[in-house]
């Protein structure tokens, strides 16, 4: 599948040029269908872009919001998304936004994510916007090299929805949207930032396995061309 890339001076620059695109396919989203979806990354990344999207103006009111992926921990926690997401783009215009967790204040991890599956079932699919990040050691979403149950999470046979995923750079037990969730939303977006993961992504794109940098899952087998956005 080819991948369409999108280069900017700084990280500000594209911070404001992904907010833009992102607004305007929100916005098409309301007038064809009256509503809108949207899936985001967590991480060190997107902080800038989520500030950039919080001030466009839409109707909000008829936005959901989600995340990609989430540690299964509370949302006070400071390496929770969904904080991330409330402190940064769930302010200003996008105020009144409707948020959908993926953690859920259940016994396990495989209870939060049958809980969380259920409520993704409840949008429209596919989602209006996808945006990843990508990790050096080539994970998207919480699909991490020699995660517990990767090939389950990447197979097109696995439904839509949140499955658990183990593995030794996670950190926390993560609760991610599966490949087939996120595959064909009407814009998927890859957003990197720096030399390092312009490097991971150089490497991504050439011959190997999708176990071993499983971006590549997203790379050869969207149903949507990916856009690759980049800053230094
Ligand atoms: O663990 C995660 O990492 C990736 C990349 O994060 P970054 O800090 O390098 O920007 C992120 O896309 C993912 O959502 C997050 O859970």
């Amino acid at each position: 599948m080819a991948t369409k890339t999108h280069e900017f001076a700084d990280a500000a620059s594209l911070a404001k040029n992904l907010a833009e695109a992102v607004a305007s396919v929100l916005k098409v989203a309301i007038a064809e269908r009256g509503a809108a979806t949207i899936a985001v990354s967590g991480g060190s990344t997107p902080k800038r872009f989520f500030k950039a999207l919080s001030a466009h103006k839409l109707d909000w009111s008829k936005v959901t919001v989600t995340l990609v992926d989430e540690r299964f921990v509370p949302a006070d926690n400071p390496r929770s998304n969904h904080l991330l997401v409330a402190d940064n783009l769930l302010q200003g215009e996008a105020a009144s936004a409707r948020f959908l967790p993926l953690y859920h204040a259940a016994a396990t991890a495989d209870e939060a994510a049958k809980l969380a599956s259920t409520a993704i079932a409840s949008l429209p699919a596919p989602f209006d916007v996808v945006i990843l990040g990508m990790g050096n050691d080539g994970h998207t979403a919480s699909f991490f090299p020699g995660g517990d149950r990767l090939a389950e999470a990447l197979s097109s046979g696995t439904p839509r929805g949140v499955i658990t995923m183990e593995a030794e750079g996670a950190g926390e037990t993560r609760l991610t949207l599966t490949f087939s969730s996120l595959h064909d939303a009407r814009f998927l977006v890859l957003h990197i930032e720096g030399q390092a993961k312009k490097d991971t992504l150089e490497n991504a794109l050439a011959d190997g396995e999708e176990k071993d940098m499983p971006v590549r899952a997203v790379l050869r087998r969207a149903a949507t061309p990916v856009d690759v956005y980049w800053a230094p």
